[in-house]
């Protein structure tokens, strides 16, 4: 594992037939939390995949730091509807023998989570959040969360990035996350990832990723410059020169 990362993407490349992902590398440190960024379509969910195992890539490798203990989360929706939280829990947790039953009802005590409800019974923002307890809660090094904070309150949003922050504040676990909700960067993420069209522009620390594309646009130092604004500028074109073949 180069520089004791606890994931490593390295030439990572998947051709769809309408769809390149070309070449994408980079680390993800201990303690650290990632965004990754780029507008619908630009290939975040396919690197997620990839890392996940749900995808095979055609070229590149992946190196996580337990493969035998990842924690991923793709999607809103939780199967069987019909089935009760506690009936599911207690089959995902079999697979991972660190379970951590504490952490869990903690996890659902903070989020107001009742495991006695039935799936079918859940607004969205509340599948999400089981789905985050379930992931949380047997100590994967690493945690993959394609859009954990779509469809969530402002409110719960923040709650979110508190729970986010606690798990890798003991410096030994890490988060990738893909987002469209650039306010949970400026909050939570430690370094961001652009993805666009299949590439990666631009990967750094989150003051360096910003002070990067200040001068990339003519901007001072002290002028304020969003992520917003950042992406807005970016997918108009006005860097298309400096964006590699
Ligand atoms: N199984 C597949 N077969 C063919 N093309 C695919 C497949 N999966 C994804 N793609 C294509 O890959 C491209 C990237 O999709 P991906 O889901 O990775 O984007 P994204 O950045 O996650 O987008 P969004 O923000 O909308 O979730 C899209 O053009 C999509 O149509």
């Amino acid at each position: 594992m180069t520089n004791k990362n606890l994931l490593v993407v390295e030439h990572l490349t998947k051709n769809y037939p309408k769809f390149h992902l070309t070449d994408i590398s980079f680390a993800l440190a201990p303690g650290t939390i990632m965004g990754l960024i780029g507008v619908n379509g630009a290939g975040k969910s396919t690197i997620l995949k990839s890392i996940a195992g749900l995808v095979t890539p055609d070229e590149g490798t992946i190196v996580n730091a337990a493969t035998d203990n990842l924690a991923v989360m793709l999607g809103e929706t939780v199967y069987y509807p019909e089935k009760r939280l506690a009936t599911i829990t207690a089959i995902t947790r079999r697979f991972y023998p660190t379970w951590d039953a504490a952490q869990y009802r903690y996890y659902l005590d903070f989020f107001k989570l009742d495991d006695h409800q039935r799936v079918k019974t859940l607004s969205t923002g509340m599948q999400i959040k089981y789905q985050l307890a379930v992931a949380m809660s047997h100590h994967a090094p690493v945690l993959i969360l394609d859009e954990p904070t779509s469809g969530i309150d402002p409110v719960s949003r923040q709650a979110i990035g508190q729970v986010l922050q606690h798990y890798v504040a003991d410096g030994q676990h890490s988060i990738l996350f893909s987002t469209h909700i650039t306010t949970d960067l400026a909050a939570v993420a430690d370094t961001i990832t652009y993805i666009h069209d299949g590439k990666l522009l631009y990967t750094a620390p989150k003051a360096a990723f910003s002070a990067h594309f200040k001068q990339q646009f003519g901007l001072k130092a002290t002028d304020p410059l969003s992520f917003d604004e950042i992406m807005l500028k970016i997918e108009r074109q006005v860097l298309v020169d400096a964006i590699p073949d």
